[in-house]
């Protein structure tokens, strides 16, 4: 199937293009009475659709910034919404979508896009890979007791939804973000949020943390309860901090909370220090690990440069088939990022330096998947070194 155009929506096709995503998703339909928070969500001129008698595939994506090793804040394209209808599926409506949007990326020179995706095999074909990763947490709330020499200062503060959602926009956006990975929320995503607060069923609670400074923490979190003899599980959605005594101090008031049983913390960062909280770490539990940010570097020069970088320079070629001006010889290290000529030490596409760009994956690691292919012995060890970051990098915005 070829007869089909892709183009960019008008204002008045949002409401369709939510209603074919959510189809994708099998999810019920948006409802009438979510249009204002729909036409908040989608920035004009940044979602993309299919047509050929109707809409039949759609994306689009939002203006962000997003923290690089070193501390820079690099434009990301935030993408999200990629849906095409079940009867249209394989026929190349979303390469054809990928395409549009990528290239408009590269035009409008926006370094990075990101995305979260809901299957781990669509979107490395188009140059992402999974750059941050996380875990969740169970916490069986009556065995959680907290060791005595925890911190405790400054006070939690319950705040009323959905008004809460300006403190809790202004707060954020004062947050320090110096983790690599982590993300600026523009309006579109706190309307997105503003959106799910709306909805009767999923009644989600806001709390932030007053420290000696003033706010510096925030939590969103819910509690599920079926009837009222039965357990009930209060389900962490959003936690960011920029002090420890914040962090303990929102756990503190979780774990306070009367009739709850469990606390479920599901993506958050690898090195979240929960458990040395408790007298018994194992009241907190390992549930799952996964993917979270999949990121793709639009413009390799620019984002390989925005990062900073320890040890002696590698020679990496990347091969892009997507976005060919990216492909080449580049010299990596921290003096800077030049083209060159010099022989490649190490050979990657597009996806695998996604993974290598936030130093969540080691090169090593990649090259002995297969994923990386290197000229050397010595390569892999000197590039886990210049693309080390000391600590994890982690994103927390679901989008
Ligand atoms: C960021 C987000 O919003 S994540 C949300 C993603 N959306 C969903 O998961 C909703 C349900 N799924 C869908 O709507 C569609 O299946 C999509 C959007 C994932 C894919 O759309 P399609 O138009 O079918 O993709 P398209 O035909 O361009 O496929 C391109 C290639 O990717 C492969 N591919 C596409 N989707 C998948 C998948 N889910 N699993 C494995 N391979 C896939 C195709 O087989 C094809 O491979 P080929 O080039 O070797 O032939």
């Amino acid at each position: 199937m070829s007869d089909y155009t892709v183009r960019l929506l008008r204002p008045d096709e949002t409401f369709e293009a939510t209603a074919l995503f959510h189809a994708a998703l099998h999810a019920p339909p948006p409802k009438d009475d979510e249009r204002p928070y729909l036409e908040r969500m989608f920035q004009p001129g940044r979602a993309f659709g299919a047509f050929d008698t109707e809409l039949i595939g759609s994306a689009r994506s939002f203006d962000a910034e997003l923290t690089v090793p070193g501390g820079k804040r690099v434009p990301l394209g935030a993408v999200t919404g990629v849906g095409v209808r079940a009867d249209r599926t394989r026929r190349g409506v979303l390469s054809r979508i990928m395409h549009a949007q990528l290239t408009d990326f590269a035009a409008r020179g926006v370094p990075l896009a990101g995305l979260y995706a809901t299957e781990g095999s669509i979107y490395g074909r188009f140059g992402y890979g999974v750059a941050t990763v996380t875990q969740d947490f169970q916490v069986d709330r009556r065995r959680a007791l907290l060791r005595p020499e925890v911190p405790a200062s400054g006070e939690v503060e319950l705040l009323r939804m959905p008004d809460a959602v300006e403190r809790l926009a202004a707060l954020y956006a004062r947050l320090p973000l110096t983790r690599p990975g982590l993300m600026t929320r523009p309006p579109y995503w706190w309307a997105r949020f503003e959106r799910h607060a709306h909805r009767d069923d999923d009644r989600p609670l806001a709390i932030i943390h007053n420290g000696p400074g003033g706010p510096d923490g925030l939590a969103i979190y819910n509690v599920r309860r079926n009837g009222w003899r039965d357990p009930s599980t209060l389900d962490v959605w959003d936690l960011h901090v920029a002090t420890p005594d914040a962090y303990t101090g929102l756990w503190r008031y979780f774990l306070s909370v009367d009739l709850v049983d469990t606390i479920e913390a599901g993506d958050r960062p690898r090195d979240e220090p929960l458990p040395l909280l408790f007298t018994d770490m194992r009241a907190a539990r390992i549930t799952r690990g996964g993917d979270d940010l999949w990121l793709r570097l639009v413009d390799v020069p620019a984002a390989l440069a925005a990062r900073e970088y320890d040890g002696e320079p590698v020679v990496l070629e990347v091969t892009d088939p997507l976005l060919e001006a990216n492909s080449g010889r580049y010299r990596v290290g921290p003096g800077g990022v030049t083209r060159t000529e010099l022989p490649a030490r190490l050979r990657l596409g597009a996806d695998a330096l996604a993974m290598l760009y936030l130093g969540t994956w080691q090169a090593s690691a990649l090259v002995a998947a297969g994923r990386i292919q290197a000229a050397d012995e010595d390569a892999p060890r000197l590039a886990d070194r210049l693309f080390a970051t000391g600590g994890q990098a982690w994103c927390g915005t679901h989008f």
